[in-house]
């Protein structure tokens, strides 16, 4: 069917082939070869899609390690979307994890030495005089519906890198969202680094100089939402992987007047609400009947006990937020606690009888054995934290704990699922936030780690707000699109499959959220289209790009 799709492109010749939205490669026809300067450039050969994708993935098997294979992809992108995503679509599950988490770690750390070709648009603090202009130079006539920008100081829980993360992000929108990659943008803002092994090396790409912070920082992010305010008023403006405090504070900004969009707070808080949702359906309970853990209250954390919904006054009682300082109590004092996280810090005479390090802090495993919690989350960046007496205490408190040890990439994950279901004797509902393999349980069947990543729902979200052309992403569409991933659980039907969809569903179920957010603005009132509530899925499934390449007839005047 998408053969049938007719393009009109003015490029030619070695413009076309070195276009990575346009070029096909051997896979030009005889007559587009005609048409378009390239007989001669091409060998004779016309190969299908399915040839490429092939020749690609023998390519790609051909390179060891995941790193080289996350290489080889990018090389892929830079020379042909189409084919890309063809390759990505048909390996789906095998393929993310080499592009995103937890490849990408490894490949942001290393960006400056495999650095071969820039990707995006890079906004740099000293360069901000012409930031107006250099964004224009590349968006101008483009019509952009989604920007993912990053300034890189939190990256997964490998912290501040610097540079990076966006194109990745970007490029799961297109993978699992059906989002048009020429509409899609990536913005690096590089307000310089604290990372002192960037700082001296000497390879170093982005402006080694330490992060600017305060008012100049604030102007120089506030400049660049105007920008985007100014030329492309109905772009979602995505936010990844920004520093513990600067996330939130720029969230609440401007989520008001821009459709902004935190995908570390609001798509964590949004695919672990779902898994909860999963899990509570296994445990036959209620959300609001759960004690909660936190251990890592930053911005995922804090997402996480915001988006489940219980009330401020209900917060206190419900959730224990646990840090670098130990549990979250009065006596830490301001300099260890954010403003942030007033509403759950913990009165000191309730753990007066607990026994607290020589610190004075209290640790996990103790709050985990007074408290008995029902659910324990880890998104704290320390790998291992969820110790064998963690873990056992879990068990000890109820009977069937909830844990997901949501910290990226896979080395630094809180517990490994494998090791959290054999301590609970296989009763732990588990989901993690990089991919692990099925646990087993003790009668011998398969266990599914489900994968609660924010890639399960983000790119569903944001296509469901775009879609809606909806000037704000709301709590409202965002719980819409939770609560619509949690009925696709596989759980629900069996309660040892997984808790949430298997990442091969990942593009079905956030078409499913993408609908469910769009229906939600509607349902708010605060959609921009013309056209009506019923026809939401029609409309959600004509919009999704599909990696096809379609007939091209030349013309001057069309799409370059
Ligand atoms: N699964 C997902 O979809 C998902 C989404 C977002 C973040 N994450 C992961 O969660 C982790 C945190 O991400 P974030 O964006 O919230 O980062 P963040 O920097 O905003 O927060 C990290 C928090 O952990 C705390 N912390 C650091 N060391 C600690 C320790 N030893 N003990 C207890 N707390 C400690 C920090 O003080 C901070 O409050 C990362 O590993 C990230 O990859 C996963
Ligand atoms: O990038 C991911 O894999 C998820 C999340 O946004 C993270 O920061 O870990
Ligand atoms: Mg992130």
């Amino acid at each position: 069917m998408y053969s049938e799709l007719i393009f009109k492109v003015a490029l030619r010749g070695e413009t076309l082939l070195t276009s990575p939205r346009w070029n096909k490669g051997t896979a030009f026809t005889k007559e587009e070869r005609n048409d378009f300067g390239l007989t001669g450039r091409l060998p004779s050969r016309i190969n299908t899609i399915e040839e490429q994708c092939d020749r690609a993935y023998d390519q790609l098997h051909s390179r060891d390690t995941p790193i080289q294979r996350n290489s080889f992809l990018q090389s892929l992108k830079e020379q042909n979307w189409v084919l890309y995503y063809s390759l990505l679509s048909r390996h789906l599950k095998e393929l993310t994890s080499i592009i995103y988490t937890p490849t990408e770690a490894e490949a942001i750390e290393n960006y400056s030495h495999l650095f071969r070709r820039s990707e995006g648009l890079f906004l740099t603090f000293p360069d901000q005089d012409s930031m107006e202009e250099d964004f224009l130079e590349q968006t101008r006539g483009k019509d952009i519906e989604l920007i993912v920008c990053t300034d890189a100081e939190a990256i997964l829980g490998i912290g501040d890198q610097g540079v990076g993360i966006s194109s990745a992000k970007s490029a799961i929108y297109t993978l699992l969202g059906g989002i048009n990659p020429a509409k899609a943008f990536s913005v690096t803002l590089d307000v310089g680094t604290d990372n002192e092994r960037l700082l001296s090396d000497q390879l170093y790409v982005g402006w080694p100089s330490r992060r600017v912070r305060g008012d100049e920082y604030d102007k120089f992010i506030d400049k660049f939402v105007q920008l985007i305010r100014k030329h492309h008023p109905h772009c979602l403006l995505h936010f990844e992987d920004f520093g513990v405090t600067n996330a939130q504070r720029l969230l609440e900004l401007y989520r008001n007047e821009h459709s902004v969009f935190n995908d570390d707070i609001q798509g964590t808080g949004a695919v672990t609400l779902a898994a909860l949702m999963a899990a509570i359906g296994v445990t036959k309970s209620k959300l609001a009947d759960q004690r909660y853990v936190i251990f890592g209250a930053g911005s995922a954390g804090l997402g996480i006990a915001k988006q489940t919904g219980v009330s401020r006054e209900e917060a206190n009682k419900k959730f224990y937020l646990v840090d670098r300082f130990g549990l979250i109590k009065q006596s830490l004092g301001p300099n260890k606690i954010r403003p942030a996280l007033q509403e759950f810090v913990r009165p000191d005479q309730e753990w007066s009888d607990i026994p607290t390090n020589d610190a004075g802090e209290v640790e996990l495993l103790e709050v985990v054995r007074k408290v008995r919690p029902t659910v324990l989350i880890g998104c704290s960046t320390k790998g291992g934290a969820f110790t064998e007496r963690v873990v056992r205490a879990m068990k000890e408190g109820c009977k069937r704990p909830i844990i997901f040890p949501l910290s990226n990439p896979s080395n630094l994950v809180e517990v490994d699922p494998k090791d959290a279901n054999d301590w609970t004797e296989g009763m732990a509902l588990l989901a993690t936030g990089s991919p692990f393999p099925p646990a087993k349980m003790p009668n011998g069947k398969d266990y599914v780690i489900a994968e609660c990543n924010n890639a399960l729902i983000y790119p569903g979200l944001g296509f469901g707000s775009m879609l809606s052309q909806s000037r704000q992403m709301t709590d409202g569409m965002i719980i819409a699109g939770a609560q619509r991933l949690a009925a696709l659980s596989p759980a629900l039907k069996d309660p040892d499959s997984g808790l949430l969809p298997d990442f091969q569903d990942a593009p079905a179920a956030n078409l499913e959220v993408a609908i469910a957010v769009a229906q939600q603005a509607f349902d708010e009132g605060i959609q921009g289209v013309s056209w009506g509530r019923e026809e939401v899925r029609t409309k959600a499934e004509d919009k999704q790009w599909k990696p096809a390449y379609g007939r091209y007839e030349y013309d001057e005047q069309g799409a370059k």
